[in-house]
């Protein structure tokens, strides 16, 4: 007999574990559905922990960019972020198309085996056009949240100019008024031009030929912005949290680090502060001291998660030997905030880890560091009310002091309305993602409208 026919889609994230893991998410979930799937990493997303179980329902494969240049956000050496993006497409464009051709899908775009779609992530705009030359539908995929997007689309317009000018607070279409701390920034030392302002403007670029939008966000999380971008792009749609896609398995950690799972389980309810600064900001070793002795001040258990042994050796002695915390160099987030023995999150504000938060309901200290971050502890504090944010000025690098942060740790661990609003988002998140929730409606009409399938 016949095997039935199954449609084929590319699905293609930026090497960074914050980009890759919703992508992968939402792979396997179209997975799930019978629909083939290969999944195209540039080298320097290679090792990421996201890429560690892969399922054998997804095919999986590593294309050369420019991995040999220095690491995108190196605060040693000032990179030239401009030359380095140039770069990472002119190497990457020609090994992609290599790719495509060797793997003998054919010409023909009736062909099955061929792809017929290409998912790839919004911060390779330029992907638009290796699609409509193969043939495929194109389909972006925003791994930040709406009110950023809509950020990031005044910038590419015009209607705000980087520099900014320094009339603030911003009042803009949809969005709560914005003081220049809460914009989007990389430090001086990281990114002297602005670089990364103007590549993240830069998603917008050939944004009216997609065929599909697809946003991590879910619908009543940011109804406003998503209905003002949505009259502008009409194919724009929330779909996530994707890690929350039913039938999928968000699993990013390592195995062997589940030692923390026993200790997890030997803590009281909401007894533990869980600290995570996401996979690419470091805070440099004072910052890190700092936040060492607001976790001794505040008395509480704590699970820290810092990456780097090195960074770990440099943390004060009594943080490292002290009873009532453990250090773990990964864990599995989501599983972590799931746990019972969690009372609040500190956290960078990376976009996944945000939206991790609000949908299990845990609140937030909100620590940003740089891009997106600033604006999604904005909204942490202000919009959706499940946190408290170290705040910082316009461009600035300063060092948030122990007191402060063990202040902020209070609040939130005694914040009763923070609690309240975290239930209600965290109800608001399950329901998107079930039968007849607005981000699995709109995760089937992509499938039927683009892969053409019922
Ligand atoms: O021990 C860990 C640490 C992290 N994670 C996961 O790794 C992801 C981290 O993503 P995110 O919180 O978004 O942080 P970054 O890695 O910093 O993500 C980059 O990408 C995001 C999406 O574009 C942006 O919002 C951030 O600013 C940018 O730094 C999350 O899914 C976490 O659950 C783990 O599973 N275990």
């Amino acid at each position: 007999m016949e095997k039935p026919k199954t449609p084929h889609i590319l699905l293609l994230p930026y090497p960074a574990t914050g980009h890759i893991n919703p992508m992968l998410h939402f792979a396997k979930y179209l997975a799930s559905k019978s629909i083939q799937i290969t999944l195209i990493v540039p080298t320097q997303g290679a090792k990421s922990p996201a890429l560690a179980n892969l399922p054998p329902s997804i095919s999986h494969a590593v294309i050369g960019d420019d991995s040999d240049q220095p690491t995108l956000f190196n605060e040693d050496k000032t990179v030239d972020l401009e030359t380095h993006f140039k770069r990472f497409r002119s190497v990457y464009i020609p090994n992609l198309l290599e790719f495509i051709h060797r793997q003998g899908w054919g010409r023909n775009p009736d062909e099955t085996a061929y792809p017929k779609a290409m998912v790839y992530d919004s911060t390779m705009p330029w992907l638009l056009e290796v699609a409509a030359e193969k043939g495929m539908k194109a389909a972006p995929f925003f791994t930040e949240c709406c009110g950023v997007n809509a950020l990031c689309y005044h910038l590419n317009k015009g209607n705000v100019t980087f520099p900014y000018e320094e009339e603030f607070p911003y009042r803009l279409p949809s969005l709560p008024a914005l003081e220049a701390g809460d914009l989007l920034y990389l430090p001086d030392k990281v990114d002297k031009r602005g670089d990364i302002v103007r590549y993240l403007a830069a998603q917008f670029e050939l944004l009216e030929n997609a065929d599909y939008i697809l946003v991590n966000t879910f619908y009543h999380l940011e109804p406003e912005v998503l209905d003002w971008l949505e009259e502008r792009y009409p194919k724009q749609r929330a779909i996530g949290p994707t890690f929350l896609l039913p039938g999928i398995d968000a699993e990013t950690a390592a195995p062997q680090q589940e030692s923390y799972s026993e200790w997890l389980d030997s803590k009281q309810p909401n007894s533990v502060i869980f600290v995570s600064f996401g996979t690419i900001v470091t805070f440099g070793g004072n910052q890190m001291e700092e936040v060492a002795h607001a976790l001794l001040m505040s008395n509480r258990n704590f699970l820290w998660v810092v990456r780097n042994t090195e960074e770990v050796e440099k943390l004060p002695r009594e943080i490292r030997e002290s009873e009532a915390g453990l250090i773990v160099n990964w864990c599995h987030q989501s599983r972590v905030l799931s746990h019972p023995a969690v009372s609040c999150f500190m956290t960078h504000c990376g976009w996944n880890s945000t939206l991790e938060a609000l949908s299990i309901g845990v609140p937030i200290v909100a620590m940003p560091r740089w891009t997106d971050q600033t604006a999604n502890a904005k909204f942490i504090e202000d919009t959706w009310r499940v946190g408290v944010r170290l705040k910082r000025g316009w461009k600035s690098d300063e060092i948030f002091g122990r007191e402060r942060i063990a202040k902020c740790i209070e609040e939130v661990v005694n914040g009763v309305e923070l609690r309240k609003n975290c239930l209600k988002w965290k109800a608001l998140a399950v329901e998107a993602v079930r039968r007849g929730g607005t981000s699995i409606d709109s995760v089937e009409e992509f499938v039927r409208e683009l892969l053409l399938i019922t």
